[in-house]
């Protein structure tokens, strides 16, 4: 059996499907609803929404699978990304490729496999869309129509969730999508028994910026500081998101305590770089401060996303009091 190849933009696609933000398993009944429609009209007895994570396949959404992963090397959804059309096997006990494979010799006992790309709303194929029954079948064209209307159907469906989490005016993703990626992030440290690194940052003396320089000038330099710490994020899993007024966060996945604090100090420089005068502000410019927290999950077990983000918002307190301008960092310790 050859597991399947790695995609030549696998960095930019897993930054993608980590910005989504589904691989945690929260049901959602849009992309349940779609993988049922599935099952039904085509009459098979398993159906998948599955997302290619690092090493893994995550279903998102499935019928007839009493399981949430398969490791991506059996995977035959990690096959199907790495092509533009439906990848069909109508019998996979005679494929040459996939007949030792440990999901048609064992439970599910593939027979059947169907499975299209499905896109992220940049255009990477993060998952696929498949149907799978245990016995061989017969492929006709109306059910490849079906699968495709479908595909559009979920595709459609990530697209307003794309829109759902961003804030509107930095395009940044907002407080809301934070909690999600947090959550998702926390637990794959703890599968993979990584580190994880968190920045939040809060814009000095805001309010009178927006006292001196007016609402429209404040949304200007939010935009800017915006820009500024996304330009910071050289990896493509870091995500930054606008977490309300003047204050936002950084999401390090798999970052060192060197990392994190790296991150963090070159954000704060980035945006003093930017030269935006503040008359209010003791140095007449805009400034950042920020509290930077690392945790290595295997240290801290019984510690919750809740408590890793609290953490990195009393640093940043602590920032505020100490006279601004700075990043106070730290580990995450057991409470
Ligand atoms: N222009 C603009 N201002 C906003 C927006 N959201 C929040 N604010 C303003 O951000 C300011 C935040 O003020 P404070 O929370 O007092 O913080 P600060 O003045 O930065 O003080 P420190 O954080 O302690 O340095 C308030 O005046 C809000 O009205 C926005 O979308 N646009």
């Amino acid at each position: 059996m050859e597991g399947p190849a790695t995609p030549s933009n696998e960095t930019e696609r897993q930054a993608c499907v980590t910005a989504l933000g589904l691989t945690s398993p929260e049901v959602e009944e849009s992309f349940d609803r779609i993988t049922r429609l599935l099952a039904q009209v085509l009459e098979v007895p398993i159906t998948a929404f599955s997302l290619i994570d690092g090493d893994r396949q995550f279903f998102k959404s499935c019928t007839g699978l009493n399981i949430q992963e398969t490791p991506r090397q059996v995977s035959f959804c990690g096959h199907t990304i790495l092509q533009d059309d439906i990848l069909v096997i109508e019998d996979a006990t005679q494929h040459s490729g996939f007949r030792d494979n440990p999901l048609v010799q064992e439970a599910p006992h593939i027979g059947f496999y169907a499975g299209i790309p499905v896109r992220s709303p940049e255009g990477h194929k993060v998952g696929s869309l498949c149907a799978i029954d245990n016995r061989a079948r017969a492929f006709t064209e109306s059910m490849k129509q079906f699968i495709i209307d479908l595909r559009t159907l979920l595709e459609n469906e990530l697209l307003l969730r794309s829109e759902a989490i961003r804030d509107h005016l930095t395009g940044l993703y907002n407080r809301r999508h934070f909690d999600a990626v947090l959550d998702q992030e926390w637990r794959r440290a703890l599968r993979l028994e990584g580190h994880i690194g968190l920045v939040l940052a809060d814009i000095d003396y805001f309010k009178s910026y927006n006292d001196r320089y007016g609402h429209h000038q404040g949304d200007a330099c939010l935009q800017r500081v915006a820009r500024a710490l996304r330009s910071q994020c050289r990896r493509a899993g870091d995500v930054v998101f606008r977490l309300g007024g003047e204050e936002f966060a950084i999401l390090i996945p798999d970052s060192s305590e060197y990392g994190t604090r790296d991150l963090g100090e070159r954000a704060k420089r980035a945006v003093k770089e930017l030269n935006l005068p503040h008359q209010g502000a003791p140095l007449a410019q805009v400034t950042l401060s920020a509290g930077a927290v690392t945790a290595k999950s295997a240290q801290v077990p019984s510690a919750t996303p809740k408590q890793f983000s609290r953490k990195a918002d009393s640093l940043l307190y602590e920032a505020k009091a100490r006279g601004r301008d700075l990043m106070v960092a730290d580990f995450l310790t057991e409470e």
